[in-house]
């Protein structure tokens, strides 16, 4: 695994600039990030083999980019539901939330029967902001979350495979045997992607940065193809 990685410190940075010096707003942001995964998803598991999809979302981004993908994810013709437990009253969240309503998502709280039921879980639980251990009411989603997957879910972990330590990997308990089947990493792998296991699917999304600003965060523009908005990395 050759890539170049961007740390949980120089991440937060990099974002920071992003919505400063580079006149960005996080609402852009996160619809480029949430119709990345989307797009991850479809090449991986299209709909005619997929339907339903149930999308863990945290109180974070990365819960906002959750939310994003399973708006695309419907448009694109899947089943999404939402287990959304802490909202936040953002104006980009309630946003966000308003829209899903609209387009006839489902927003779930008893996880179990729906853990069951689903074809995909898209963990969009904690991104770079995590900091171990997982606190209540997150440590018991990721134990379900697991469970499932053992039992045939797929998983797919929008940029950080939650619970993982950011730069050190699955490196508390709970979570230590937690895989992910697809993960999308967003503006640059993190330095957990390193300990993806062998035959991981690995995208990279966020199709918001040109070369020069690359070069100097030193990271890589993925070689997008054509018009996608996310790229595997080999
Ligand atoms: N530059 C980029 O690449 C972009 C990143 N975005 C997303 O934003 C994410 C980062 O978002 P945020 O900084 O909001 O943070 P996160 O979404 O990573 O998580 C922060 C939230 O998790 C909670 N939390 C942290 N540690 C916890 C623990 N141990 N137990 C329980 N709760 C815990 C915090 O209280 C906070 O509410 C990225 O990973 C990515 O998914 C996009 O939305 C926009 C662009
Ligand atoms: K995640």
């Amino acid at each position: 695994m050759s890539f170049r990685t961007i740390d949980a410190a120089r991440a937060a940075l990099l974002d920071q600039e992003l919505m400063s010096t580079m006149g960005f707003s996080i609402d852009q942001l996160m619809e480029l990030a949430g119709l990345a995964v989307a797009q991850a998803v479809y090449k991986e598991y299209p709909p005619s083999s997929a339907q339903s999809c149930l999308i863990l979302c945290g109180p974070g981004n990365n819960g906002g980019d959750g939310l994003v993908a399973a708006r695309h994810l419907k448009l694109f013709g899947y089943a999404p539901k939402v287990y959304y437990p802490k909202p936040t009253n953002r104006e980009i969240f309630t946003g966000l939330t308003t829209q899903l309503r609209n387009f006839n998502v489902p927003f779930v709280s008893d996880l179990t029967p729906e853990l069951r039921s689903c074809d995909l879980i898209v963990d969009a639980l904690f991104g770079f902001s995590f900091k171990p251990p997982i606190r209540k009411p997150f440590d018991a989603v990721i134990e379900s979350m697991l469970q499932a997957q053992k039992n045939g879910k797929k998983i797919i972990a929008v940029d950080i495979p939650s619970g993982w330590d950011v730069d050190k990997g699955p490196v508390t308990r709970e979570i230590s045997d937690y895989q992910p089947d697809l993960l999308v990493s967003l503006t640059a792998p993190k330095p957990c992607a390193k300990l993806l296991k062998q035959g991981a699917l690995h995208y990279v999304g966020g199709r918001f940065i040109d070369k020069t600003f690359a070069e100097k965060w030193k990271i890589d523009v993925p070689e997008y193809p054509g018009i996608d908005q996310c790229a595997k990395v080999d």
